[in-house]
């Protein structure tokens, strides 16, 4: 991994936009459309708002979303929601944005809509954004993810996957690693000291089922961490 340290949260969320400002102007400029997909979670706000703020074609841009918790966009765990709050207003707001929430029961039920969904958005992604919880996970990859193997296979070919875990909370639905491997840019956007040790941890051992963030950060093509303390 390459490894952006930053020493305050303004300037690493700065940088970060930029980071994928220019992914994005560039695959505009060589396809005419370009995709983003971004973390939830609590670390992003910041990045979003940094991103709204940089000048693009924003009318060409689709932003979705890395993973999501299976909960409908009234609720503060909706991360669709997030971005929209924070990403998606002023000159940002022209972009299309494709949310993996359906108002259907299960991600099981909304799986083939939103498979449909992501298959038709510009590939290769222009830029995955991801974030890491404390206990080694990315996107919806959870160590004892019920679909977790099946998300992490390198030639698996289901863009999208439901996934249950314990420290999931509720259940999930996530984009896959191959096509999360395969955009231009790939970002994972840690903040605090905490976060720097689980990914030391994380470097430190080979087991991508206790910390599946291990198999982003071995892709052969490895992501820019932005970290800050
Ligand atoms: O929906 C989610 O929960 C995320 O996409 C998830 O993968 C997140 O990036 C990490 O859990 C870090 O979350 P925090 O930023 O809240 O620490």
């Amino acid at each position: 991994m390459e490894l952006r340290s930053f020493t305050g949260r303004d300037d690493l969320a700065s940088a970060l936009a930029r980071f994928v400002a220019d992914a994005l102007e560039h695959r505009i400029r060589r396809d005419g459309k370009a995709a983003l997909a971004v973390s939830g979670g609590r670390t992003p706000t910041r990045f979003f708002e940094a991103l709204a703020g940089e000048r693009l074609p924003w009318s060409d841009v689709v932003v979705t979303l890395v993973d999501e918790r299976w909960v409908d966009e009234d609720s503060p765990r909706s991360n669709a929601a997030l971005v929209r709050r924070h990403l998606l207003h002023g000159p940002a707001g022209a972009a299309e944005f494709v949310p993996l929430w359906r108002p259907v029961p299960t991600p099981e039920d909304g799986l083939a809509a939103v498979s449909a969904a992501i298959a038709d958005l510009p590939h290769p992604f222009a830029a995955v954004v991801l974030g890491m919880g404390d206990d080694g996970h990315t996107a919806s990859f959870f160590p004892g993810g019920d679909r977790l193997a099946e998300a992490l296979d390198p030639a698996g070919t289901a863009p999208v996957l439901p996934m249950r875990a314990p420290g999931a909370g509720e259940p999930r639905i996530t984009l896959t690693l191959p096509l999360l491997l395969a955009a231009d840019r790939v970002a994972i956007h840690v903040e605090g000291d905490g976060k720097m040790a689980v990914l030391d941890a994380a470097r430190a051992g080979d087991d991508v089922a206790e910390m599946p963030v291990r198999a982003v950060l071995r892709a052969a093509h490895p992501p820019a961490v932005f970290w800050c303390g």
